[in-house]
């Protein structure tokens, strides 16, 4: 595989002086550790980049079978990026790789402009100023919160008065100064997660992995512990990697989304980029409870990106790619079908099932032209639909999908 230059890491572009993403003490470490990167650190320290982390088309494989397949990536310095995907598509490889307990097959990564893992060379994780935050939180049960916070910098060797300034901090940026005496058997799920975040903000990481950190917590514990990620990550300005097989805590929590499917990734897009305008079939069903349906004829409409497609033998006006070719399948979500008027605006199909969802009523239905597919709508519930009745659907917005390259 083609190597990229390790002595011009960081584009003559991105260097800006007033960016720093990698603390001084972590490039003089990588200057004693690693002396073939010598060359690399003066650059960091001269120029300070704007990318985080530059992933380059990075290859893992287990016994055999490639489980990362060239993956490329690069974040921001100050970004909150989730890895989305289904289970067993690499998300935890990846971040084992950021963190350097794993070594890359081939590929690079570079964090803060400063290569810390190739295939010949792997900087070990306590030398990478990274945080991890495991969905397992893991506090020592015999020490307060306080004392949790502070044990990386008491084994860094920080003085007391110094280590206790920097945990009140950090359980400040939390919103758990008050509980710093506290047992963690006294805590909520919800306050021992935060104090592992706070453990993990003490130690000044230039970049925090997250491993499914709401994991193992409710349903209404995860919806306000959403919150809480958001107002640490702004009053933090931490780049922070996220990953989760939740798609609506990533679309609540990220600045972008890298969607993952068998060891690739797929599309890396803003939250509403990745639901309106999906790369391919596998990102349109996975965010927003995507639905495909068959869509032919294609032709441009008058305004620029969109078109008039046929879908179920009648026309409808949607969105199609700007430039590429567009293939034949029309991403749709449930809120963009609606129960037309009996006026031959919308495809014939028949009601399957109602189920009242309050605000309105879920109706599943199949289109009479293909009774093998079963869809989605939501109706207003003043709207009496029932199983068995024939219904015209009409589609208020769709995106063509491109077609392969
Ligand atoms: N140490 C290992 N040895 C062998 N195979 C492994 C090892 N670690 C991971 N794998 C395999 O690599 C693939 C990717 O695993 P990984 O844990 O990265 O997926 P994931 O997307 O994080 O999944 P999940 O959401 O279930 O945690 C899986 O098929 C897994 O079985």
């Amino acid at each position: 595989m083609k190597r990229r230059d390790s002595r011009c890491l960081i584009p003559s572009a991105l260097a800006d002086s007033r960016h720093f993403s990698i603390a001084d003490s972590t490039v003089t470490k990588l200057k004693q550790d690693a002396p073939s990167l010598k060359f690399q650190t003066r650059q960091v320290l001269r120029t300070r980049p704007l990318v985080a982390i530059d992933i380059d088309n990075a290859a893992k494989s287990y016994a055999g079978k490639r489980v990362l397949d060239g993956v490329s990536m690069r974040i921001d310095k100050g970004e909150f990026v989730a890895i989305l995907g289904p289970s067993g598509c690499g998300k935890t490889t990846l971040l084992r790789l950021l963190a350097g307990f794993e070594k890359l097959d081939d590929g690079s990564i570079a964090l803060g402009g400063v290569e810390v893992s190739n295939k010949h060379f792997t900087l070990p994780p306590e030398k990478r100023n990274v945080g991890i935050v495991f969905q397992n939180y893991a506090l020592w049960p015999h020490m307060s919160v306080g004392d949790n916070v502070g044990y990386a910098l008491k084994i860094a060797g920080v003085g007391s008065s110094e280590r206790k300034r920097k945990s009140l901090d950090a359980l400040d940026a939390v919103g758990m100064r008050d509980l710093s005496e506290r047992a963690p058997a006294d805590l909520s799920g919800g306050q021992r997660q935060r104090v592992a975040l706070a453990r993990c903000l003490a130690a000044n990481p230039s970049v925090m992995l997250l491993d499914e950190p709401l994991a193992n917590l409710d349903v209404h514990l995860r919806a306000s512990m959403e919150k809480e990620f958001l107002g640490f990550h702004k009053r933090t300005g931490a780049t922070m990697l996220y990953i989760t097989h939740d798609q609506s805590e990533a679309m609540a929590l990220a600045d972008r989304i890298a969607v993952m499917d068998k060891g690739r990734l797929v599309q890396f897009a803003r939250p509403h980029e990745l639901y309106r305008e999906p790369r391919d079939e596998m990102v349109a069903r996975f965010i927003g409870n995507g639905l495909i349906l068959p869509a032919s004829s294609i032709a441009a409409a008058s305004q620029p990106g969109q078109v008039m497609a046929e879908v179920f033998g009648t026309p409808h006006r949607v969105r199609a790619p700007l430039s590429g070719r567009a293939g034949a399948q029309l991403s749709v979500h449930p809120n963009d079908l609606a129960l037309a008027n009996d006026d031959g605006e919308g495809f014939s199909a028949t009601v399957e099932r109602v189920v009242y969802r309050g605000s309105h009523n879920q109706v599943d239905f199949h289109p009479d032209a293909m009774p093998e597919l079963s869809l989605t709508l939501h109706a207003p519930l003043d709207r009496a639909v029932a199983p068995g009745h024939a219904i015209s659907v009409r589609i208020d917005d769709g995106w063509v999908i491109p077609a392969a390259a």
